[in-house]
């Protein structure tokens, strides 16, 4: 299983994306992980919010192969706990299909994204910044992985 995070735009604080590589670059010692960046629409005064998810979402539903598993993480999704986010992650891992995650940009996911997603997942019932939220992510993939390995870092 590959991992594939797509990400809208660049993440805006470099302590966040310091955060964001140091967790991903722990994950790579247990999966092959490829970060997508996916262009951001200009949000301007007058922008059409509806249309900025629409096109981003057009771009983000581009990049996954039809057998692929895709999670989107949105604060009105699941939410599980860590132990349970590393069972789905075994199951996927034992399907043999590359998985896709994607963390919306600042206005989030369009509705056709999450109709397309396998899982809508949230991390919280509150709204992270996306800097934040793609930094839980990889924290949380990491972890999964140290619990399906049996690993200490999970306490
Ligand atoms: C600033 S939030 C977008 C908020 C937007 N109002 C919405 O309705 O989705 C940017 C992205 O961060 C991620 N995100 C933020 N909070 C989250 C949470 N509690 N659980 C999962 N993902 C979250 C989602 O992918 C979201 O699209």
């Amino acid at each position: 299983m590959k991992i594939h995070l797509i990400f809208v735009g660049k993440t805006v604080f470099p302590e966040m994306e310091a955060g964001i590589q140091r967790y991903l670059d722990r994950l790579r010692h247990y999966a092959s992980v490829e970060v997508h960046v996916v262009k951001p629409e200009k949000i301007g005064k007058r922008a059409d919010e509806e249309s900025v998810k629409v096109t981003e979402g057009q771009r983000i539903l581009k990049l996954p192969a039809p057998q692929d598993v895709l999670i989107a993480w949105d604060e009105r999704g699941r939410q599980m706990d860590s132990p349970s986010f590393a069972a789905l992650l075994g199951r996927i891992q034992e399907s043999a299909r590359d998985l896709w995650m994607v963390v919306g940009g600042p206005l989030g996911l369009s509705e056709e994204v999450r109709q397309k997603a396998n899982h809508i997942l949230a991390l919280s019932k509150m709204t992270l910044p996306h800097d934040l939220a793609r930094l839980v992510v990889a924290e949380q993939l990491y972890r999964a992985f140290t619990i399906l390995r049996g690993e200490p870092y999970h306490k």
